[in-house]
Parts: C-alpha cells; sequence; structure tokens
C-alpha cells in the first residue's frame, strides 16, 4: 500500500478542481435551455468560464471546499487503521498546497484546525467481497449543506399544504425542499433524496444518492417517476441560476429509500451546489495504485461553446434593462443611489472581505480601516503566502450573505458602508438600511472562486487573522470585479420578487399527483 496516500491525494485533488464529466453535461444542457441574455444565463457563463479556469489552473472550483466525505469499500483484512492515517495525512498535504481551504473549525473555540479534527474528515469504511478497494469523495461547502433539509410526515407545507405518509406526501416535501433552498445554496444544484430511516440514517441516505452518476435511472419504478416529476417541475418554480428568476432551477435528482420506524416518516434532501465535486477510484489493494477512476473526468468536455449571448433560446426581457455600470472605490451616495436592480456593477479600487466572525465583531468594536464609501464582500478566501511572506488570493467566490442578516444594516450605519457583495440575497433589515443609509446589495455568482480570485490584484494587507484564514478581513486591490444589483436603495429586491413568483408557481403544484 505505499501508493495509497498519493493516490488519495491524487483523488482529492481531482475532485477539487475538476468537475467530472456528468455534472459538465448537466449545466451545459441548462445553458442550452436557459434563455439567452438572462441574468441567470449570464451566471450560468460565469459559472462555465470557472469550470474551466479551476481545471486548466489545477485550483479549487469553489473556495468552499466543504466536508471532505470518504466512502471506501475494501476487501477483508485490509489494515483500515493505517487507511485513515494515510487519508488524513492527504487531507493535511492538500489543505497544504491549496488544493482544501483551511475549513475545520473547533466549534467551541472558534479555532481553524486545517481540514483535520473531530469529526473530519468524514471517513465510512465497508467490506466488500472484491479484491480491490473503492474510494468515493465528496466535497460538499457549508452555504448548500444549509439549505438541506428534513421533513416528518405528516406534515403542513407553505405553498403546499397537507403532505401524508405517502408518495405524494413525499412529492411534495421534495418540490418544497427545492422552493426553500432559493438561490442560497447556489443553484441551480442536485438533489439527493432520503425516504425513511430515523434523523441521521436518514440524512446519509440522501447524501448517499449524490454518489450516483446524475445520468443513471432508478431501477425502483415508483422512484423512477418520482424523480422524473421532480425534475420536470422544479424547473417550473422560476427561481432559477444563483436564484435571479429563470428556467433552470435543478439540475439532477436522485431518490433512495430505506425502512423505517412505524412512528417516523423521515423524507431527507440533501442539496448540492452546481459545483457537485464528487470523484471516486478504485486501486489495486496490494499496492495501493489507482487503477481507474469511477466517474468519467470532465477534462476534454468544453463549457465554453455556450455563452450568454450565444445560448439557443428566446431573448429574455430582462435583457434591455441591463446596464453596465463601473465604480471606483470609495464610492458615493450619490453614485449609489442612482443604481437599480438588474444593473451590472464593475468595481474598482480596494474591496474588504467580512463575513460571519467579522460581522458579529464590528456590531461593538470599531473597525481598523476606514469603511466609508467602502466595499465589503462576503467571502472566505483560500489564501496562500509565498517565500517572501507576500499573500496571494487562490480561490475567492462569495459566501451566502443572510447569515449576516442580523447584522449588516447596524454596520452600514455605524461605518458608512456603500456596497456589500455576496451571494443568496438578504432580507428585509437589510434592504430597509440600504435605502435610510444608501447602500446597495451585489450578488455575485457563488462558487465562481476562481473567476473572482483573478480580480484581486494585489493584498495590500490582514486584519483579525485570529478568526482564521476564512473570517480573516483581507485588505484586496480590486480590478475588474462584477456583479448584479439584486437588491437597491429605492427598495427593490430581485430576491424577494423571485421568492413571491416561485412561491405562487409551487402553489399550483398543491393538488395531488401520485393518487
Ligand atoms: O464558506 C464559503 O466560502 C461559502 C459557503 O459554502 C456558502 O455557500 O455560503
Ligand atoms: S459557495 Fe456555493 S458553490 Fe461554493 S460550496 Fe457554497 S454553495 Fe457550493
Amino acid at each position: 500500500m505505499d501508493h495509497f496516500q498519493k493516490s488519495i491525494y491524487d483523488l482529492i485533488v481531482e475532485t477539487s478542481t475538476n468537475l467530472p464529466a456528468d455534472v459538465r453535461k448537466a449545466i451545459h444542457a441548462a445553458q442550452e435551455h436557459e434563455d439567452k441574455g438572462t441574468r441567470s444565463a449570464l451566471a450560468l457563463s460565469t459559472i462555465a468560464e470557472n469550470i474551466q479556469m479551476a481545471e486548466s489552473s489545477v485550483s479549487p472550483i469553489c473556495q468552499d471546499t466543504g466536508m471532505p466525505t470518504f466512502m471506501i469499500r475494501c476487501p477483508v483484512g485490509v489494515n483500515q487503521i493505517a487507511m485513515k492515517k494515510k487519508i488524513l495525512e492527504a487531507v493535511t498535504q492538500a489543505t497544504k498546497d491549496s488544493k482544501l481551504r483551511m475549513n475545520s473549525v473547533d466549534s467551541l473555540t472558534g479555532d481553524n484546525q486545517g481540514n483535520v479534527g473531530p469529526g473530519m474528515p468524514v471517513i465510512n469504511f465497508e467490506q466488500w467481497e472484491r479484491d480491490n478497494i473503492e474510494v468515493r469523495l465528496i466535497l460538499k461547502g457549508g452555504g448548500c449543506e444549509n439549505k438541506n433539509i428534513q421533513y416528518s410526515l405528516p406534515a403542513d407545507l407553505e405553498g403546499l399544504g397537507k403532505a401524508g405518509r405517502d408518495l405524494d406526501g413525499i412529492r411534495k416535501c421534495i418540490m418544497h425542499a427545492v422552493y426553500q433552498a432559493q438561490g442560497q445554496g447556489c443553484g441551480a444544484g442536485f438533489i439527493g433524496v432520503g425516504i425513511g430511516g430515523d434523523r441521521a440514517s436518514g440524512y446519509e441516505l440522501a447524501k448517499k444518492q449524490l454518489f450516483r452518476a446524475v445520468d443513471d435511472i432508478n431501477p425502483n419504478t415508483e422512484l423512477r417517476e418520482l424523480e422524473e416529476y421532480v425534475m420536470e417541475n422544479a424547473n417550473k418554480l422560476g427561481i432559477g441560476t444563483m436564484g435571479f428568476g429563470g428556467k433552470v432551477s435543478l439540475l439532477g435528482c436522485k431518490i433512495g429509500a430505506a425502512n423505517r420506524l412505524p412512528a417516523s416518516f423521515f423524507v431527507s434532501v440533501s442539496y448540492s451546489c452546481w459545483a457537485f465535486r464528487r470523484q471516486g477510484v478504485t486501486l489495486n489493494a496490494g499496492t495501493g495504485k489507482i487503477e481507474g477512476w469511477i466517474y468519467k473526468s470532465g477534462t476534454g468536455i468544453s463549457m465554453k461553446d455556450i455563452t450568454a449571448e450565444g445560448a439557443s433560446g428566446k431573448p429574455g426581457d430582462q435583457m434591455e434593462s441591463r446596464r453596465e455600470i463601473f465604480l471606483n472605490t470609495p464610492i458615493s451616495e450619490d453614485q449609489i443611489r442612482q443604481l437599480k436592480v438588474g444593473d451590472v456593477v464593475v468595481i474598482n479600487g480596494l474591496i474588504h472581505t467580512g463575513r460571519d466572525a467579522l460581522h458579529k465583531y464590528l456590531m461593538d468594536h470599531d473597525c481598523p480601516v476606514d469603511l466609508n464609501g467602502a466595499v465589503i464582500y462576503h467571502s472566505g478566501p483560500v489564501m496562500s503566502k509565498d517565500a517572501d511572506g507576500a499573500w496571494s488570493v487562490r480561490a475567492a467566490g462569495p459566501t451566502t450573505s443572510i447569515r449576516t442578516e442580523p447584522y449588516q444594516g447596524d454596520i452600514i450605519r455605524k461605518f458608512g458602508i456603500r456596497a456589500v457583495i455576496g451571494k443568496g440575497g438578504m432580507g428585509q433589515k437589510t434592504l430597509a438600511a440600504l435605502k435610510e443609509y444608501g447602500a446597495v446589495y451585489l450578488n455575485a455568482i457563488g462558487g465562481a472562486a476562481q473567476y473572482y480570485a483573478k480580480c484581486f490584484k494585489k493584498v495590500t494587507g490582514v486584519h483579525f487573522m485570529e478568526f482564521g484564514i476564512p473570517e480573516a478581513m483581507w485588505h484586496l486591490q480590486t480590478e475588474g470585479f462584477t456583479a448584479i444589483v439584486t437588491m437597491d436603495s429605492r427598495g427593490n429586491s430581485l430576491h424577494a420578487d423571485v421568492e413571491h413568483d416561485s412561491l405562487e408557481k409551487l402553489i399550483k403544484l398543491k393538488e395531488p399527483f401520485f393518487k
């Protein structure tokens, strides 16, 4: 097993940097299906470009490299304790090499320990009666994980009413799961559904479904029909890529069932973002060398041939309303008040990152830098330091903004911030603050970590390293950072509109389908 550690390292790098063929094809099909010129089409072409960039620079597709979860099947007699040690070493090396972000946070102290610590990574072993070893890996990020949902039937669901303990009740849960995710889990996403089990095994079953190939066919007829129904009808909800509104809201749906206790009936949904990073290898049990890859590689499957303009379909009406506006930081209130939802903004100048820990801190402390007219970027980047001690940005897409909702409005007021960049949108409290103090919310494309990293030309400084690399406040000299205004200072929110419209569409699916 001399090669085992190296094989695991190669598996991690491939999973983090190169989306497999089946996932690429699903994204490509979404590009073809989406109306050209729409915000969703624009987002999809950024996603496609990011996939190519990550592959060619062998860098993380998304900065959140997720909870590394290994599913291993091995012959009787293979030393699992030794394998586990090698896996931890491979994960540590991949973190050092910026293929994985520092992503393992002590839940009590907040200390970021890399990617190894209690409960992390997740390693599941199973024995089988074959001669070789199979290792599958999924890197599922925190934002989409937060959109997982578990239902206990019978239930009363928003928009859909009563959901009973039958196939139609399950149908309603799944449709609701897609609706409640909106764009916050970097949709259009893939869902794994687990019917039955207990609370823990139900979620496990749901996550396991994500290991199925996107284009496989469920051998169970009822479940196959349910998967087909979900794919067709979830894409009628109008949520679109990143929740921008559009024709494609779901890229894949895989459903499995297990037995349950008489008293319990759980439907568990595991939501994966478009950056659906999973791969697998078979290994020689003697040498640990890779014999083959389980999912067809994405290499050679070009994402480039469809651009936002070149996609087929009718031009969307959103196209006419798009303006492109260049802004240099610091930004004045006057400039901000002229922006409206749908505008594309290109930012040059200094941008500051800040996410969960910083927002909490700023509520009752001063900021070490002047934030008057500033742009705050909700992002937790992958960073690396060269031999001379200079930092550079290796991956830096946006993080889910709604987590800072309790703080954002107060911080805008306190420091005079003019723009907040993130993804998934924010709530009523922030919307009110944007209006009152003159600021905007800009939606960047979630997961496009390579696409945005190239805009950060220089790291001019950092504060709060004690929060850990992703949570620190990085000061970044920026050129050409493009994002879409989705909440303006006039009280408009694209997110509120899409949520409202998709609820109306969800209500249309209330009548029983599986009788
Ligand atoms: O932690 C991050 O960088 C992003 C996270 O996965 C999110 O989607 O919010
Ligand atoms: S930022 Fe988006 S693409 Fe990245 S892990 Fe989070 S949900 Fe997935």
